[in-house]
């Protein structure tokens, strides 16, 4: 004998019946075959009572559809007599709702248990009508069957009696029967119900009644998933779970079972099957004694409960007393109220409940009531209540005895600077839940599945700023790159958000990065620095990083919020670690903290790995003795470039065109930009230094610096004649201009000087950069690293490196 249990989606269209036919067809065994209502027809029959009892007409407009719905499935199912058949039967029973609600309209109430008789007439519809469509099948009434106490609206199920009425009327029976699911009735007769969702309890009281071989749930999706599908995409079925944990996940908010339902086929031991009757084809998930683990993970699945409110008692007079919680719970058990979690610190001072929100009124003073004298005199100072909050469970029987997870768990969650308001976690390591704000839910279900699962990729969620030279390279780079590294890393870099000094477009499933700059244009909001960051932080999705491709101040006045509110930077804007050293500082020390990154490795030398090498230089325990460079790519450029033929002005304009100067280029020529890069590598070596403590020769007078860039761009040429008479002699002594940082025990200075052949300067071609450590370790012969300083591509590579280096891959 099997058990069948079909959903409201499953019966919700002629269609879907015809495959619920096949598949009860297809069974070898004897089948019962239990149906919910025809999907969403039950809250029209409890919508339409609520409108008659309000006295409001529109309850015969519900009644009409609920008529219209049972009537086209028949009229599509049935021919012929068959047909007028049931529609006479299905009518007549339609007939006696419509009588019922009429009646509630009239005298004005509605009792939960008319509401009873009331909400079980769908099941019975259904039911009737697809017993009828099944040939051969029999219709056995299930509220006769299953006897409850008259509690109506939630009724508890008298097994003593209920079990042997359904193996008494079952005895020898063979083929096919249909019963409705959800309907009950008490020892009067009266109708009672099994709770919304009952059905699946309806179908597993009668699998433990018969001692079924198996109870098949068929419903709309493929089983159980690791967690929800609507917030984690990367969510998968599981293919096994134990009664246990099944219990556990569907407690937690997993809606593919109804709770009560593993009880009865628990205690029998009877497998049950969760199956997609859309899908039949696909696997679905088995729950069994079995506490074996297919892949050997430690948790199965994740789920929640959102809008729950947690409520705190608080008091030193708790401490040591017999008998607080036992009071706390009968006052809230009085008001029937279902605590969903409890957290209490071994010194007694506190007990959190959490319980749902719509009960937080009366949970409140039910616990004020109880505790009326111990509050009053003090020994209670606090009951407090904390609302917009969910909760979180992971679930597995492996994690009995695993060391680490709660380990992890809350690492992971800290680490993305969610807080945990409160923790519970029974002695049977089953379940491990926790408290977090609404706000929370969707970026703590999201990191944990990640990490434990479950995700076989790891994502980062990028927001850019900027979408320049550098930016837009970066984009072009990422969407070329992004599918080998899902490949081959298990990487997904998600672009999330995209914003330049007008626009911000943003989407947490990701802008497609083609056309991306149209996009932003037609689809994307107006925007300020201050709105990109805050949607940046209110869109709090896990493993963000904000990528600055700006020259903006303002930009890197952002980076302390958003690490504060743990995401990552990356940055090719140099103004952050080249400001004042505290607030360098002070964002490293954020980043600590937070457990997040702030990286800058395109500050100096472009693309070169010239920071993170000093930093593994410094970390395994060397010291910087000495720092000589030559860090402007423009400035290399120029005096690579500057000739006969083409003067002084001509390559600073060339300069800008290739994408090696700033974006105002006066920064390269007046020596700031080498003098900020200097700075970073001073202090990335673990000296302090500030901006004033770098001496700056510049070779560009100051006045041309002054105006507007007009006027720059005029001006200009008024040096190239000095220029090219200098270079001459120059060029006759065989010597070269080189542009050279410097930092020698203590003394930073950047300036123009005359390098002779034969210094590791002097054949430093194009846009080039050269910085020689000389270190502890590399005292005789310096370290060396050298390549193109500047450029859009290479400095986008930099960039993207380090959001890779975020991932951690
Ligand atoms: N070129 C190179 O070789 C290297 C460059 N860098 C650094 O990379 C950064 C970017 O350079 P690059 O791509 O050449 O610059 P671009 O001028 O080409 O692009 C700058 C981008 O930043 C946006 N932007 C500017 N100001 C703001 C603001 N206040 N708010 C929001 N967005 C703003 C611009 O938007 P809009 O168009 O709307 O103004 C534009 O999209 C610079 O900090 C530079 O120092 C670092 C190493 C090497
Ligand atoms: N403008 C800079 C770009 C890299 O930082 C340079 O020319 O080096």
């Amino acid at each position: 004998m099997k058990v069948l249990k079909f959903g409201g989606t499953s019966v919700g269209s002629a269609e879907n019946i015809r495959r619920v036919k096949e598949i009860v067809k297809s069974q070898s065994d004897d089948v019962i075959v239990v149906v919910s209502a025809l999907g969403g027809i039950t809250d029209k029959i409890l919508n339409a009572s609520k409108m008659a009892v309000l006295g409001t007409e529109y309850f015969n407009t519900e009644i009409t559809g609920i008529r219209g719905r049972h009537e086209e499935v028949v009229e599509s199912l049935f021919e012929g007599e068959k047909k007028e058949e049931v529609k006479d039967r299905v009518s007549k029973l339609l007939d006696e709702l419509e009588k019922v609600i009429q009646g509630v309209s009239m005298i004005g109430e509605l009792t939960p248990k008319t509401l009873d008789k009331i909400g079980g007439f769908g099941e019975r519809l259904s039911s009737l009508i697809i017993s009828e469509f099944i040939e051969g099948a029999q219709w056995v009434d299930s509220s006769r069957l299953i006897k409850t106490d008259s509690a109506f609206g939630k009724a508890q199920v008298d097994f003593h009696v209920t079990m042997p009425l359904i193996r008494e009327k079952f005895n020898g029976f063979t083929g096919i029967c249909v019963a409705p699911g959800f309907v009950s009735s008490n020892r009067e007769g009266d109708y009672t119900t099994l709770g919304r969702g009952g059905s699946d309890y309806t179908a597993a009281i009668f699998a433990a009644a018969l001692n079924a071989s198996v109870l098949e749930i068929w419903t709309d999706v493929d089983g159980f998933m690791t967690a929800d599908p609507r917030v984690i995409s990367k969510a998968y079925v599981i293919k096994s779970l134990s009664y246990a944990e099944a219990m556990e996940l569907s407690h937690f908010g997993a809606k593919v079972i109804y709770p009560p339902t593993i009880l009865p086929v628990y205690k029998k031991g009877i497998p049950t099957w969760i199956k997609n009757t859309l899908r039949p084809e696909a696997e679905g998930t088995l729950i069994t004694e079995s506490r074996k683990n297919g892949k050997d993970l430690p948790i199965k699945g994740i789920s929640s409960i959102s809008n729950i409110t947690l409520m705190t008692v608080q008091g030193l007079g708790m401490v040591g007393v017999t008998g607080i919680s036992m009071r706390l719970f009968g006052a809230l058990a009085k008001e029937n109220i279902n605590v969903i979690l409890i957290s209490q610190a071994s010194s007694e001072n506190s007990i959190s409940v959490a319980i749902d929100t719509t009960k937080a009124e009366l949970a409140e003073a039910a616990i004020r009531q109880e505790f009326e004298r111990e509050i009053a005199v003090g020994k209670i100072n606090k009951v407090e209540m904390e609302s917009d909050l969910s909760i979180v469970a992971i679930v597995g029987e492996n994690m009995k005895h695993s060391t680490g997870i709660a380990g992890k768990l809350f690492n992971t969650i800290g680490k993305n600077g969610i807080n945990i308001i409160a923790i519970a976690q029974g002695a049977s390591e089953l379940n491990i839940s926790w408290v977090v704000k609404n706000s929370d839910l969707r970026k703590t279900l999201n990191v944990v599945h990640e990490s434990f699962f479950l995700s076989e990729n790891v994502e980062v969620n990028v927001f850019l700023l900027g979408i320049g030279l550098v930016g837009g390279n970066l984009l072009n780079q990422i969407q070329h790159q992004q599918e080998k590294l899902l490949k081959e890393k298990h990487l997904k870099i998600k672009l999330v958000g995209v914003a330049n000094s007008r626009k911000m477009l943003l989407n947490r499933e990701g802008i497609d990065i083609e056309g991306f700059k149209d996009k932003l244009e037609h689809e994307g909001q107006h925007s300020s620095l201050h709105l990109y960051k805050q949607a940046v932080i209110d869109m709090n999705i896990f493993n963000s990083v904000f990528v600055d491709c700006t020259a903006a101040t303002a930009a890197a006045d952002l980076y302390a919020d958003l690490l504060n509110a743990n995401v990552s930077i990356v940055t090719a804007n140099k103004v952050a670690a080249s400001s004042e050293y505290e607030n360098y500082l002070m964002l490293k020390k954020i980043a600590k903290r937070k457990g997040v990154k702030f990286l800058f490795e395109t500050n100096v030398g472009a693309g070169l790995p010239i920071i993170n090498t000093l930093n593994d230089l410094v970390n395994a325990g060397d010291k910087i003795q000495k720092i000589e460079a030559v860090l402007s790519g423009t400035l290399n450029f120029i005096f690579n470039t500057i000739s006969a033929d083409v003067p002084f002005s001509q390559t600073i304009k060339m300069a800008k065109e290739q994408g090696y100067s700033e974006p105002d280029p006066r920064i390269d020529l007046s020596g700031i930009d080498v003098m900020r890069k200097l700075l970073i590598l001073v202090r990335e070596s673990g000296y302090k230094i500030e901006k004033e403590d770098v001496a700056i020769n510049k070779f560009v007078p100051d006045e041309f610096f002054a105006g507007s860039m007009d006027d720059f761009w005029a001006g200009i040429p008024q040096l190239d004649a000095d220029f090219e008479a200098r270079r001459k002699v120059l060029e006759s002594q065989n010597k070269c201009w080189r542009f050279v940082a410097k930092y020698e025990d203590g003394r930073a200075e950047v300036g123009l000087q005359e390098i002779t052949q034969g210094h590791p300067f002097f054949d430093l071609q194009g846009s080039n950069n050269l910085v020689m450590f000389t270190t502890e370790r590399y005292h005789e012969f310096p370290m060396i690293i050298k390549g193109y300083g500047a450029g859009a591509a290479v400095t986008a590579a930099g960039v993207f490196a380090d959001i890779i280096r975020v991932s951690n891959v």
